[in-house]
């Protein structure tokens, strides 16, 4: 079978929990990385970006574009969706909201530099007062080692995704979350995940100045 092939900028964005979700399934993954305007702008007279957007995923013969539409569909082909409609609904909220916090870091790198330092501030407050309370309390009310189901999810992946994110801000973070902590230990040691964390894995370094000024380059923003 073929792998999927995910094309977007070199860097994490809003592709890198499609990364994340692919490598944790097990499921090997090619990336096609838009470097210059031309390709841009190719990929959109071709037809093959529904809004002239990225992320876009070609994956069992379609041409997927919107990062939740193939967030959903992946997480579901590899039965890391829930049992039922009820178990999926509370992985669809928990994972909008790990998405929320990660687009903010993901935005973090494009902002003016007299914002930069206010801005990381504001994203570590609102991990350590509204995301990561919620959390540790789901965690502390069902007393299982996964989010939903007491089965590995997508909301697993997104969370530790999220976690190792905000560290890179503060690693001090999870210092009043003693259950996140104990969840961050158990879910990086699966071993599709574990291998994911270590050198040498198609997972993207936080933006640099350098993925900045492409994207701008390329977007035109
Ligand atoms: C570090 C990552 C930041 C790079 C910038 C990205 O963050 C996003 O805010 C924008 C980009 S991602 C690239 C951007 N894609 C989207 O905004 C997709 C949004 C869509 N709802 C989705 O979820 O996939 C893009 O193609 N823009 C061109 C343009 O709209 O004409």
């Amino acid at each position: 079978t073929t792998k999927p092939k995910l094309c977007y900028f070199r860097g994490r964005g809003r592709m890198e929990s499609i990364r994340w979700l692919l490598a944790a399934a097990g499921v090997e993954f090619e990336e096609e990385f838009i470097e210059t305007t031309e390709q841009y702008e190719k990929l959109q007279k071709d037809g093959r970006l529904l809004f002239g957007q990225v992320p876009m995923v070609e994956v069992d013969g379609m041409v997927l574009t919107q990062t939740r539409a193939i967030l959903s569909y992946l997480a579901a082909k590899y039965d890391l969706y829930g049992k039922d409609l009820k178990e999926t609904v509370r992985i669809n909220m928990y994972a909008d909201g790990t998405l929320d916090l990660m687009m903010m870091t993901a935005q973090a790198a494009f902002k003016p530099p007299e914002e930069k330092e206010e801005n990381l501030t504001l994203i570590v407050k609102k991990a350590k007062t509204r995301y990561f309370p919620a959390f540790e309390k789901i965690l502390n009310d069902h007393g299982e080692d996964f989010l939903v189901g007491n089965k590995f999810s997508w909301a697993d992946i997104q969370l530790l995704e999220a976690i190792l994110m905000v560290e890179e801000l503060d690693a001090s973070v999870l210092s009043h979350f003693p259950l996140l902590k104990a969840f961050k230990a158990r879910i990086s040691n699966i071993p599709t995940i574990k291998k994911f964390l270590q050198p040498g894995s198609l997972r993207k370094p936080p933006a640099d100045s350098h993925y900045v000024e492409v994207v701008r380059g390329i977007l035109q923003f």
